[in-house]
C-alpha cells in the first residue's frame, strides 16, 4: 500500500434545498487501502459515495483522482467501478457475458474477452464451467461473486462497495467478508466500503471513517477507534462501554487506587472503560479503579457471560468475563475493578462536539 493518496476529498458539501447532507468534509485515501465508511442511518455515506463515483454532483469542494480533479467528471469517464447492493447483473445472460460486458463495451476482441473472464472466474474462485452458465441459475453467493468479477473486468482505479452484503444470510456474510479481504490483497486495488456493519469494517479494513451527521467523527484503524475513540458517540457505536464523567480526577463511586489518582490528578472528560476490561474482584483483590455493586442480570454470549451491574445513584456497569471466571447470578453484591491501562479519557471537546 503506498503512502500517496489515490484519491482526495477536500471541503466537499452536498445540500439538498436546505438540507445539508455532507458539511465541507476532507479525506484522504491511500493507494490500496481498504476503507471502510460505517456510520448510523442518514449520515450521508450515500450521499459521499454518489458524489464519489460521479452519480452526483457536490454543493462545493472538490475530489481529486491522483492529479485529476473529477468532481465535474461524469460517472462513465470516471476510472473507478462501484459494487451495487442490487447487483445489476443481466440475470438471462451468462456468468461469461456478464463478466465480459465491460470488455465489450471497450471493443475487446472475443478471445482476449474470454480468456480474461475465465481469469476472474479463477480470481473468485468459481470453477471454469460456470462461464456458461446463467445468472438466474446461480446461488446469491455465486452472483455476488460474478458482480465482483464483472467490476474487476473494468479493472478499475478504486471499487465502491455500497452495503454489498447486507441482504446475505449470516453464514453466506461471514464467508463473502473473509473473501473480499483475500480478494483486496491478491488484487492490491483501493476499496472503499459503505457499511452499516461495524464487525463487517472491523474484519475487512486497514482503516475505518466514523460518519455522524455528515461529518467524519473519527477516521482510524479500528483497534485505535476501539480503544481511544475521539468521543462518546464513537465510543458507543463501537459496541458495549461503560462511560463515566470525571471531573477534576473524580468520578462519584469509582475509588482510585494511588496509579489511579497520578494519572488523573485534575482531569475532566469521559472515562471510557470497555466491558471485557472489567474484572470481578476476590475479596481482597485489589486493582488501580474499583467500584461496587449488585448484579442485575446475566447474558450468556458463548464462552463469556455478560453481567449489568445496577449501582446506587449511578448508571449501571457492563461487565464481561469467561465463563469459568463467572460468579453469582442476579441479586449477587460485587466488587469490579479494572486497571488504568484499560482506560481511555475523552477530552471535553471532543465530547461536547459530539452531543
Ligand atoms: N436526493 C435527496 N434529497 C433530499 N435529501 C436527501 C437526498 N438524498 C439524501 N438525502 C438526505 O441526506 C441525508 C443522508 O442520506 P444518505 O442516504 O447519504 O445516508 P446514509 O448514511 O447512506 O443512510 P443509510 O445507511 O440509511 O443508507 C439523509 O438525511 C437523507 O434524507
Amino acid at each position: 500500500m503506498g503512502d500517496q493518496p489515490i484519491l482526495r476529498i477536500n471541503a466537499l458539501t452536498k445540500r439538498f434545498n436546505e438540507f445539508t447532507a455532507l458539511h465541507g468534509i476532507d479525506l484522504n485515501v491511500r493507494d490500496g487501502e481498504f476503507l471502510a465508511i460505517v456510520g448510523p442511518s442518514g449520515s450521508g455515506k450515500t450521499t459521499l459515495i454518489r458524489l464519489l463515483v460521479g452519480m452526483d454532483e457536490p454543493t462545493e469542494g472538490a475530489i481529486w483522482l491522483r492529479d485529476s480533479r473529477i468532481d465535474a467528471v461524469p460517472a462513465n469517464k470516471r476510472p473507478t467501478c462501484m459494487v451495487f447492493q442490487s447487483l445489476a447483473l443481466f440475470p438471462h445472460r451468462s456468468v461469461g457475458q456478464n463478466i465480459e460486458f465491460p470488455l465489450k463495451l471497450r471493443k475487446v476482441a472475443p478471445a482476449t474477452r474470454k480468456a480474461r473472464a475465465l481469469e476472474l472466474l479463477e480470481l473468485l474462485r468459481l470453477p471454469a464451467s460456470y462461464y456458461d452458465k446463467r445468472i438466474d441459475e446461480c446461488s446469491g453467493g455465486e452472483k455476488q461473486r460474478v458482480a465482483l468479477a464483472r467490476a474487476l473486468a473494468f479493472d478499475p482505479e478504486i471499487l465502491f462497495f455500497d452495503e454489498p452484503l447486507s441482504a446475505l444470510d449470516y453464514r453466506l456474510r461471514k464467508t463473502l467478508e473473509k473473501e473480499l479481504k483475500d480478494l483486496h490483497r491478491r488484487t492490491g486495488k483501493t476499496f472503499i466500503y459503505i457499511t452499516h456493519s461495524l464487525e463487517e469494517a472491523m474484519v475487512m479494513s486497514d482503516r475505518i471513517a466514523i460518519m455522524k451527521a455528515g461529518r467524519f467523527e473519527q477516521i482510524a484503524p479500528a483497534a485505535e477507534i476501539y480503544a481511544r475513540p475521539r468521543s462518546r458517540f464513537v465510543a458507543e457505536f463501537m459496541g458495549e462501554v461503560n462511560l463515566f464523567d470525571m471531573v477534576d480526577g473524580r468520578v462519584p463511586g469509582l475509588r482510585f487506587g494511588p496509579r489511579a489518582s497520578n494519572l488523573f490528578v485534575g482531569q475532566t472528560g469521559t472515562l471510557v472503560v470497555r466491558p471485557e476490561s472489567v474484572a470481578l474482584l476476590a475479596p481482597g483483590e485489589e486493582a488501580d479503579v474499583a467500584l461496587e455493586g449488585i448484579i442485575e442480570s446475566e447474558y450468556l454470549l458463548g464462552s463469556r457471560v455478560q453481567y449489568t451491574v445496577a449501582r446506587e445513584g449511578a448508571a449501571p456497569v457492563t461487565v464481561e468475563v469467561l465463563r469459568e471466571n463467572a460468579v453469582g447470578g442476579p441479586g449477587a453484591p460485587v466488587v469490579m475493578g479494572f486497571g488504568t491501562s484499560a482506560c481511555h479519557l475523552i477530552a471535553p471537546e471532543a465530547r461536547d462536539a459530539a452531543a
